[in-house]
């Protein structure tokens, strides 16, 4: 009795207000000078908008797509140099659409314009990859990505379903998003078969053959993603994307007239300037672990503006899910020792999005997740 009645009273005190879930509603925070304390990064990961530009090749690859062998050395001589140094390179004349781009972009815009409540349709759940992101704030508690994304899978295996990016995006948000879907569906396809053109590159620049990795990659299980970056009253203290490697295998980025890409290379951050006619290419860590240390997988973050909303579209290949990572035995002699265990995607998947959230060292941090695992089995 005694009991109930002080349940009672607690109930009449009036209790604070509950703090109410923080929101990333680009239409809010994108006027607010006061930016909430999730969004904004610790003073030695600030963003620096002055910095140098990144000294990346163009890499041509109009001889080498039209099976010219001489210009596919020249390009592969490029690539190699590259990806020995940081991992980055501009590819141009690479054969995809024009109007396909532009079409990405221009609905990239139509989405992300829509009211949150609808984006929200087709809301990432917590532990998964794909879907739609406002920030990351049910996920992070701080350091918070000054962004939006939608991520879907594509899949290029002989088993595959035609129509995954259309039927996942259609299932999500609705049949009127059919053109949405099947303009993605296409992009997607164009991005992994440009993947696989760029794998016989590095084959040929690692000395393994220019089938290998094509071979390797032919059946992919990849990730794309659409970055929108609203304009930030406060962009010296948020940033887009967080300094990180990618931990996929290798990532093909378009982006627009606006800038905000930033490279870490020889001890600086730089900037990679917008060109419309290319792609931003890079190594990622399980590209890395398979070239056994050989091609780095670079640090690299997005930085926001005041003025613009930013975008890019990142088509992150990967292999299928329970492909072997090992490097070929060419790569591995007694001067250069394996640097990385066996793993497989779908580990390393399931590390970024359940146990660690992918920065500069996670393919170190991952190494040592499955050391453990496997002295817990022993
Ligand atoms: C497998 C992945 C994890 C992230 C997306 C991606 O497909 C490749 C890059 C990763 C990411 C962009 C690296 C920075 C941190 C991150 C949380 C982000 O800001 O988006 C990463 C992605 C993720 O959702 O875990
Ligand atoms: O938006 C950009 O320029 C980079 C985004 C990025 O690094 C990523 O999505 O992994
Ligand atoms: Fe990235």
């Amino acid at each position: 009795m005694v009991n109930a009645m002080a349940i009672d009273c607690m109930h009449s005190i009036p209790q604070p207000p509950k703090e109410s879930p923080l929101v990333f509603d680009a239409s809010v925070l994108s006027h607010q000078l006061n930016l909430p304390s999730q969004f904004i990064w610790p003073d030695h990961e600030k963003a620096s908008v002055h910095v140098p530009e990144l000294q990346v090749p163009f890499i041509d690859l109009g001889g080498f797509l039209s099976g010219d062998p001489l210009a596919a050395m020249e390009a592969s001589s490029l690539v190699g140099e590259a990806c020995r140094k940081h991992g980055f390179f501009l590819v141009v004349n690479h054969g995809i659409d024009r109007n396909l781009i532009t079409d990405a972009h221009a609905l990239m815009d139509d989405f992300f314009e829509l009211p949150l409540s609808q984006k929200q349709r087709a809301q990432r759940k917590t532990g998964e990859h794909c879907g739609y992101a406002s920030s990351f704030t049910g996920r992070f508690s701080s350091k918070l990505p000054w962004k939006e994304t939608l991520s879907f899978q594509y899949s290029a295996e002989k088993k595959h379903l035609p129509n995954l990016v259309k039927d996942y995006l259609c299932s999500k948000l609705g049949k009127e998003f059919e053109q949405f879907g099947k303009v993605y569906e296409t992009y997607c396809e164009a991005m992994s078969n440009l993947s696989l053109g760029i794998m016989e590159l590095l084959g040929m620049s690692l000395g393994v053959g220019k089938s290998y990795f094509r071979e390797f990659f032919e059946e992919n299980n990849s990730i794309m993603r659409l970055n929108y970056y609203p304009p930030c009253q406060k962009p010296d203290l948020a940033l887009g994307t967080g300094p990180h490697c990618d931990p996929t295998s290798l990532t093909i980025l378009h982006q627009d007239q606006v800038g905000g890409l930033q490279v870490y290379v020889d001890d600086q951050w730089h900037s990679v300037t917008p060109n419309f006619n290319s792609f931003v290419v890079n190594i990622g860590d399980t590209f890395m672990a398979l070239s056994n240390g050989r091609y780095k997988s670079c640090l690299h973050r997005a930085v926001v503006n005041s003025k613009t909303t930013r975008k890019s579209l990142a088509f992150f290949l990967c292999p299928t899910s329970d492909k072997l990572v090992t490097p070929p035995c060419e790569l591995v002699d007694n001067l250069s020792s394996r640097l990385y265990p066996d793993f497989t995607w779908s580990m390393l998947l399931e590390f970024t999005q359940k146990h660690y959230r992918a920065d500069i060292r996670t393919l170190d941090e991952f190494s040592k997740w499955l050391q453990r695992k496997d002295d817990k089995i022993i």
